[in-house]
């Protein structure tokens, strides 16, 4: 008897651990913080490969959060590109009726572009070329599966040390469909300011294009060229104020488009303003770069290139090819019917456990039979997951970080591709033997120096610990294999040995950056949730920031009435929101984010 029962034990352990998860996942520790939760490294025992793991805790205290999840996951699901930060797991939580975490396993990236472009002043010519090629070729990608980006920034984009860029967080992604009226989904706009095209500044259309993911890309290139943001608003009209201090006032051509007439009346008025020159503003850069970055920032949307057409401009010649560069498949009604329809919490649970059936097959096969059993509770990792990632947390605040063996925040290779073109920022290029772009063809054959690389970064991290040295090269070639939708079958180059000093070095520093972010963050998600209750309306052109700008803070202060405007300096000074406020002023912080961000109105759903 007792030995037909742990039989029976054992088959079920065999069974379960299909999906089980327990033991798979060696977490490591704490590498970032983010509004919706905590991040750590954590080692793939099944595969051997770094991961991140983020926790998402408490998805579902309110609706639009959860929604926000379930769109981030789903799309990441559908959009399956090199360029792309891809899920590859999530793990099974314990109830599928009452949980209120999940665990959700990424593939491991060492930075993001913050970072790369506040540590690195030396990035060359085909660094510049390179990181704009892949940001385009995952736009075109995500623009023909139908799918706006809407918060592209450097904070959103991974980055490997050798040069391999993400998109990441698609949180507030919306799918088009044709048939829907888009105005609806535009209307909760709240990406981050600094990286906000013109039109969404002063709602000048009722409806957007993908366009407003270009102009963010445009920005985030001249970001690198300069090594500092490019229009660091502080409220929507110096936001304007600046583009147009640059782009010129717009013509009035362009302004005879503008739908909304109270935008169109402000941008008539405006003191007019010459355009300043691009080379003169960035006068060390490639003139090619900066022909396509001035078709980028078009002030007028229908002036600016699509991704496609921009991977075609001359200044990618030799680097983009037609085949290396897929499109998606337009991503069906039906993944997205519940943007469409007004759903409960509990609907939200349901199409969330969904999602993570997905990355459970013989749950998924039992679900699709009818197999499954609601009150059935899975044997999942998610308990000891809660433990440890509780333990790390505490520890990582009360010891200060432990440098990840593997990490390299901040650091980018120099190319070895023969001499490189090594740009001083805004400096003229140091060395111009080499006109070498970064070819995915041309690059996949150099070898990848491991020990070399090695010696210089013992020597350098030591004069200048932050600073990453090493091959631009040995990129996994930019080469979409075989099946191009199939990130598994990406060539991957091996990673970049890790220096323990300047890594430690870094981390702390973006530790410390978080811990003083968080408190803008929170005052940030209370104000948006706050107002996440707001009765549902269109854009209105009530709410344009020119008018709050001029009628000051009464109607600022009626908060309830649909909008928080989007100037922290307004909410300072009336006394309202105060740690907004500070949020607004710190700079290079969180504040940019989503404090103070235009939010019209929510979308029907809510
Ligand atoms: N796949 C990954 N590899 C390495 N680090 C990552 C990964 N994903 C996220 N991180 C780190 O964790 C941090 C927080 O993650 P993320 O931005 O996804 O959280 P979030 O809660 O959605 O953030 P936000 O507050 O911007 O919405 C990031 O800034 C990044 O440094």
């Amino acid at each position: 008897m007792q030995q037909d029962n742990r039989k029976k034990n054992n088959l079920e352990m065999e069974f379960f651990s299909d999906y089980g998860d327990a033991n798979r996942f060696k977490v490591q520790e704490v590498i970032g913080k983010g509004s919706y939760g905590v991040v750590c490294s954590a080692i793939d025992t099944l595969t051997g490969e770094k991961v991140a793991i983020k926790k998402i805790h408490d998805i579902f205290e309110h609706i639009s959060d959860a929604a926000r999840i379930l769109r981030e996951i789903k799309l990441l699901r559908l959009l399956r590109h090199p360029d792309i930060v891809e899920i590859k797991h999530i793990m099974l939580p314990p109830s599928r009726r009452e949980f209120k975490d999940i665990y959700v396993v990424f593939e491991l990236m060492e930075s993001d572009l913050h970072q790369v472009i506040k540590a690195n002043d030396d990035l060359t010519r085909e660094h510049y070329q390179f990181f704009l090629y892949q940001l385009l070729r995952a736009l075109k990608y995500i623009h023909t599966a139908n799918v706006y980006h809407r918060d592209l920034k450097p904070k959103n984009i991974l980055a490997n040390a050798n040069c391999k860029l993400k998109i990441c967080d698609f949180g507030l992604a919306r799918v088009a469909f044709n048939d829907t009226p888009t105005t609806i989904f535009w209307t909760d706009y709240v990406a981050t300011r600094w990286y906000r095209a013109p039109e969404l500044c002063g709602s000048f259309y009722s409806k957007y294009t993908p366009a407003i993911d270009i102009w963010s890309i445009g920005c985030i290139f001249a970001e690198v060229l300069m090594g500092k943001p490019l229009f660091p608003g502080k409220n929507v009209v110096h936001q304007l104020d600046l583009m147009t201090d640059l782009l010129g006032t717009p013509s009035l051509d362009t302004i005879s488009r503008v739908r909304n007439e109270k935008a169109r009346r402000y941008l008539t008025s405006m003191r007019k303003k010459p355009p300043i020159p691009f080379a003169q503003k960035f006068p060390n850069a490639d003139p090619l770069s900066l022909k396509l970055l001035e078709r980028l920032l078009a002030f007028d949307p229908k002036d600016r290139p699509t991704a496609e057409e921009a991977l075609a401009d001359p200044y990618f010649k030799g680097l983009a090819k037609v085949e290396r560069e897929p499109s998606c498949q337009p991503i069906t009604k039906m993944e997205f019917e519940f943007e469409r329809r007004k759903v409960t919490k509990e609907d939200i649970r349901e199409l969330i456990s969904r999602e993570i059936l997905e990355y459970h097959p013989q749950l998924l096969k039992d679900h699709m039979n009818g197999a499954d059993k609601a009150s059935f509770l899975y044997p999942s990792a998610v308990d000891q997951f809660r433990r440890q990632f509780a333990h790390l947390e505490e520890n990582s605040g009360k010891t200060g970080p432990v440098a990840p063996l593997e990490r390299k925040h901040a650091s980018l290779p120099r190319s070895t591709v023969i001499h490189s073109t090594a740009v001083a920022r805004g400096g003229q290029p140091k060395l111009m033997n080499n006109t070498n772009t970064l070819n995915p063809e041309t690059t996949q054959n150099i070898p990848f120096n491991h020990a070399t690389i090695q010696a210089q970064q013992r020597n350098l991290s030591a004069a200048k610990p932050s600073t990453f040295m090493g091959p631009v090269a040995p990129f996994d070639n930019g080469r979409i294999s075989r099946d191009a939708y199939d990130p598994r079958s990406f060539i991957r180059s091996t990673n970049l040995p890790f220096s323990q000093q300047s890594a430690a070095t870094v981390a702390m520093g973006k530790q410390q950056e978080r811990r003083t972010t968080m408190e803008p963050e929170k005052q940030a998600r209370q104000i948006s949730q706050y107002n996440r209750y707001a009765p549902d309306v269109a854009i209105n052109i009530d709410n344009n920031p020119f008018i709050m700008a001029r009628t000051g803070m009464n109607k600022a202060e009626n908060i309830s009435d649909r909008i928080i405007i989007d100037t922290n300096l307004l909410q300072a000074t009336a006394g309202i929101g105060v740690a907004a406020a500070a949020a607004a002023a710190a700079p290079g912080g969180s504040a940019h984010r989503k404090v103070g961000a235009v939010r019209y109105g929510m979308s029907k759903m809510y």
